[in-house]
């Protein structure tokens, strides 16, 4: 298995800049800039309703916003009609907060959906057979595939929203509170995968998360939302740092010192 080429020249995988969404009187984000490096797992963090999905949509195009300029693997999403970024929009996978699978089709046929709407001409036998390898590589058994979302408990729900959103090899992974609802065993099961498939993939992940363990178990850098933008981004000492009394509180809290000592015992 092959990751991605990219040559040392290319810009960052995502460039956020001044981005503004207005509902509204309401004001989500305001002068809001984020870069996402290639290769990295970016955890976005901000308090309930602080605006981390809409930063998510709006980054993939499902949120038009009141102003700014989102550039994706060097397209700018905010320019282009939804219909007419189909090149761009197959580079990249999305799980979204309980796995959005359609409830009427088997594992295997959720993981098909992309691949016929992308790839029309493709071989039916050939298209379930990548099907079922991604579900697979999603960490799930061979029996899931022909298994409707609701013969599955969450965690597999979660393992089946992911191999959806890997159907098209993509280079840019979006998970949105992927461990959310998740036994503490299972969640660090699930923080190993992302890992794992970050490395063997060669992905970029983007990913929401209120869960501490996952933030210093696997991501390289973290951005934080709050008053309406990212307030800081960086590794989680160089954000403690930062002293900004919410960075604080969220990272020195009980919650996540404990989260902390459980990184360094397991660091040995
Ligand atoms: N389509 C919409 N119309 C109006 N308001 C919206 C819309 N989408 C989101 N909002 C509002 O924008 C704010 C940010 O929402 P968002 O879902 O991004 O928060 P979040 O940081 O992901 O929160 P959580 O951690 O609770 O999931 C919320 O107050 C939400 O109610």
């Amino acid at each position: 298995m092959s990751g991605h080429y990219h040559s040392p020249d290319e810009p960052p995988p995502i460039v956020v800049e001044g981005l503004a969404n207005r509902f509204g009187d309401f004001v989500v984000h305001e002068n809001l800039d984020l870069t996402v490096r290639r290769g990295e797992i970016l955890g976005v963090v901000g308090g309930s309703g602080s605006g981390k999905s809409v930063l998510m949509r709006s980054i993939i195009g499902l949120q038009r916003p009141s102003a700014g300029r989102v550039e994706v693997l060097g397209r700018n999403i905010t320019d282009i009609d939804p219909d007419s970024n189909i090149g761009v929009r197959c580079r990249w996978g999305v799980l979204f907060q309980g796995g959005a699978l359609f409830s009427t089709l088997t594992v295997g046929e959720n993981v098909e959906v992309a691949l016929k709407q992308f790839y029309p001409d493709l071989d039916p036998v050939l298209r379930a057979e990548i099907a079922r390898y991604k579900v697979i590589l999603s960490g799930l058994p061979d029996s899931a595939v022909a298994k409707y979302p609701s013969e599955l408990s969450g965690g597999m729900k979660k393992r089946a929203g992911l191999a959806r959103a890997l159907a098209l090899d993509p280079e840019l992974l979006f998970l949105d509170e992927p461990t959310a609802g998740l036994d503490p065993i299972g969640a660090a099961k699930f923080d190993r995968l992302t890992r794992e498939l970050k490395e063997t993939l060669g992905l970029t992940v983007f990913l929401i998360t209120h869960d501490l363990d996952t933030l210093y178990e696997i991501c390289d850098r973290v951005a934080v939302i709050a008053e309406k933008k990212i307030i800081a981004v960086g590794t989680i000492p160089e954000l403690i740092a930062t002293g900004h009394p919410w960075i604080e509180e969220y990272f020195n809290g009980p919650r996540g010192r404990a989260a902390r000592a459980s990184h360094e015992r397991a660091k040995g």
